[in-house]
């Protein structure tokens, strides 16, 4: 199936918003009004333009209040309707979007809809054009799609057809199947959006919060799947009213469209394999097994901070690289590694970011089929010249610029630690930190989406609802995803404000980068105590915390002391317990966390949070004193 983005998803002015649109690989777009009246360039200009970007109009839209009008009241509507005739023609394009209308004087009635339609479809046909009805959410008279279906049934008319959005039917709570009892070719185009679930007046929300297939909780995938049954072969089009995407960067918010159009067909033929027509086939979505290593990029100088707090953690360094200045550092299954080659990705990455995660690698079954799906969802394939002996390790483009590698054991991948490594003999301590339990990505609030539509739409990974966390001086917005099985998890971290510590990161730091590594321990306590023993820095906890979890939970003096005398922070849910405690940051910023779950606790601490922003802020300022 084609695809197809409505101008005004994006930001930009309008040869900023083809150029967007055409790098991104839309087939065409929406010629929204406004965009094209605020041009200086005459109409046949602006469509010489398109077509020169490869592009195609596929629609010019809106016509509003034109339906159920009464004299004279009715012939101006008609003779709007010529006007934008006028201009479609010059433009280049065929179909016009007709809107249900709002017009206080429409009359209503079906049949006096269908008859106006259908008369001006007999004039749009004679100039070669068609004209598409589309029920409004909050149209006047019409506002379901099943309506405006009667319309256009009626009407009868071979240049008059029906305009879908799934915002309009969905946002309503339609249920989507009503779509499959519509002939295919009577629909003549469709429009997806998505939404998030707030309770909202559905005009405001359509105008300020659409956001794309896979970003909100709308069932877009029922949508599409009725779209795709009813026989339609038309363009699938985005039509995104976003205040953040208006103002966002016009490439990226139109790579992440293209995106959600393919990630939302393959979901349509996965869920209905029957379903075959027009769809692309592309691999499953990606279950990820597990984070196999987490690479740093470093200096010598600078690397000795991170390598003394692996040490105090019980982390040895198990193997060196046999070509490079890499070593990697083991506990459990928990592999951490330390680059400070002075050429190649990581060094650009660290004399461009300082001392941070410079690539994660993934866990999957198959490195080449989570590569290729990966580039078929528009990720940036990444590769590196290899060293004499060096596997080659399938990757892409991460957050800010960052790597993920995809290692299996198919096609021998895992085997890397021994082809690439050679063993130092050091001491294994193990002080009961067995895997990684989430990494945590911080980035600006702007980004949020467009990441959690990466991760979700390449990997098997479900979001849960989004948090949002009390810093001091201002809000964070944290999405968890994570996989079915939990044994993978990443937190998103939005930075409303710079003055935030999620903020003041994504400056140190220059752009978005992972600000922390939890480690899950066996038994959080004993590590604790192992790690207090060599020297690991913890961040303090106020006294005030542990007099109101006390209070809180009921818990008794005993158990009180023991969280407090290792700064452990808690939370219960249910019959489930969460136990976790943070190390001070490194130079940069990025911190560790041990965490401990027990029961089956799902969460990351929430409640804790605002406790340990505060906590890193004051210790930041330097007016925290460690407590005995
Ligand atoms: O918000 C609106 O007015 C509007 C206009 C045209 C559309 O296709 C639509 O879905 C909404
Ligand atoms: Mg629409």
């Amino acid at each position: 199936m084609k695809t197809s983005i409505a101008t005004v998803s994006i930001a930009g002015n309008l040869a900023e918003k083809l150029a967007a649109i055409a790098a991104a690989g839309f087939d065409g777009l929406e010629m929204f009004e406004q965009d094209f009246l605020q041009d200086a360039a005459s109409p046949h200009e602006i469509g010489a333009m398109v077509r020169d970007h490869g592009l195609e109009i596929m629609l010019y839209q809106p016509f509003r209040d034109f339906e159920g009008l009464p004299e004279p009241l009715r012939a101006r509507a008609f003779d709007r309707a010529r006007h934008k005739f006028d201009l479609m023609a010059e433009l280049g394009a065929e179909l016009m979007l007709i809107c249900s209308s709002l017009h206080p004087q429409a009359m209503g009635g079906i049949d006096r809809a269908a008859d106006d339609l259908a008369e001006l479809a007999g004039i749009a046909a004679e100039r070669g054009l068609r004209i598409g009805y589309e029920a409004l959410a909050w149209g006047r008279h019409v506002n379901d799609h099943r309506d405006a279906w009667e319309i256009v049934r009626r009407a009868d008319h071979p240049a008059l057809g029906l305009v879908l959005d799934s915002f309009h039917s969905l946002g309503r709570g339609i249920d989507p199947d009503t779509i499959r009892r519509i002939p295919g070719d009577r629909i003549f185009f469709v429009q997806l959006a998505d939404a998030p679930q707030i309770n909202m007046d559905l005009l405001y929300l359509s105008r300020h919060y659409r956001n794309m297939p896979g970003e909100g909780d709308l069932p877009v995938t029922d949508f599409m799947r009725a779209v795709a049954a009813s026989g339609y072969d038309g363009p699938l089009s985005l039509e995104i009213f976003n205040d953040q995407f208006r103002g966002g960067n016009p490439a990226a918010i139109a790579r992440d469209g293209h995106r959600s159009l393919i990630w939302l067909m393959d979901q349509a033929r996965r869920a209905e394999p029957a379903l075959t027509a027009g769809l692309p086939d592309l691999p499953a979505n990606i279950r990820v097994a597990g984070i196999e290593f987490i690479e740093f990029a470093s200096s010598p100088s600078e690397a000795r901070e991170l390598e003394t707090a692996l040490t105090q953690m019980g982390f040895h360094r198990e193997g060196e690289h046999r070509n490079k200045r890499v070593a990697v550092w083991r506990q459990g299954d928990i592999r951490i590694i330390v680059n400070v080659e002075e050429t190649g990705f990581a060094h650009s990455f660290f004399l461009n970011h300082g001392t941070g995660v410079c690539d994660v690698g993934l866990r999957v079954a198959d490195a080449q089929a989570t590569a290729q799906r990966a580039r078929a969802l528009d990720a940036t394939l990444f590769s590196q010249p290899l060293g004499p002996g060096e596997l080659e390790i399938p990757a892409i483009r991460g957050v800010g610029g960052s790597i993920l590698h995809f290692i299996d054991a198919k096609s021998g991948l895992n085997d890397v630690w021994d082809v690439e490594f050679g063993p130092t003999g050091e001491q294994a301590p193990d002080f009961g930190l067995m895997r990684v339990d989430h990494l945590a990505e911080t980035m600006n609030y702007d980004e949020m989406l467009s990441w959690t539509l990466f991760y979700t739409s390449i990997f098997e990974m479900e979001r849960r609802p989004m948090l949002d966390v009390a810093d001091p001086d201002g809000l964070t917005r944290s999405q968890a995803i994570a996989s079915p099985d939990r044994g993978t998890r990443i937190t998103l971290n939005g930075a409303q404000s710079h003055r935030t510590l999620a903020g003041g990161f994504l400056t140190d730091s220059m752009g978005s980068a992972v600000q922390h590594i939890a480690l899950a321990s066996k038994d959080i306590f004993n590590s604790a105590e192992n790690m207090a023993g060599t020297g690991f820095q913890m961040l303090p906890i106020p006294e005030n915390y542990y007099d109101d979890l006390q209070a809180r939970y009921g818990l008794d003096d005993r158990e009180i002391a023991r969280l407090r005398r290792w700064n452990i922070l808690y939370e219960a849910e249910g019959e489930t317990e969460f136990f976790q405690f943070y190390g001070k940051p490194l130079q940069g910023g990025l911190f560790f966390e041990i965490v401990e779950r027990r029961g089956g606790y799902d969460g990351y601490g929430a409640v804790n949070a605002p406790f340990r922003i505060a906590a890193l802020k004051r210790l930041m300022r330097g007016k925290d004193m460690p407590r005995k």
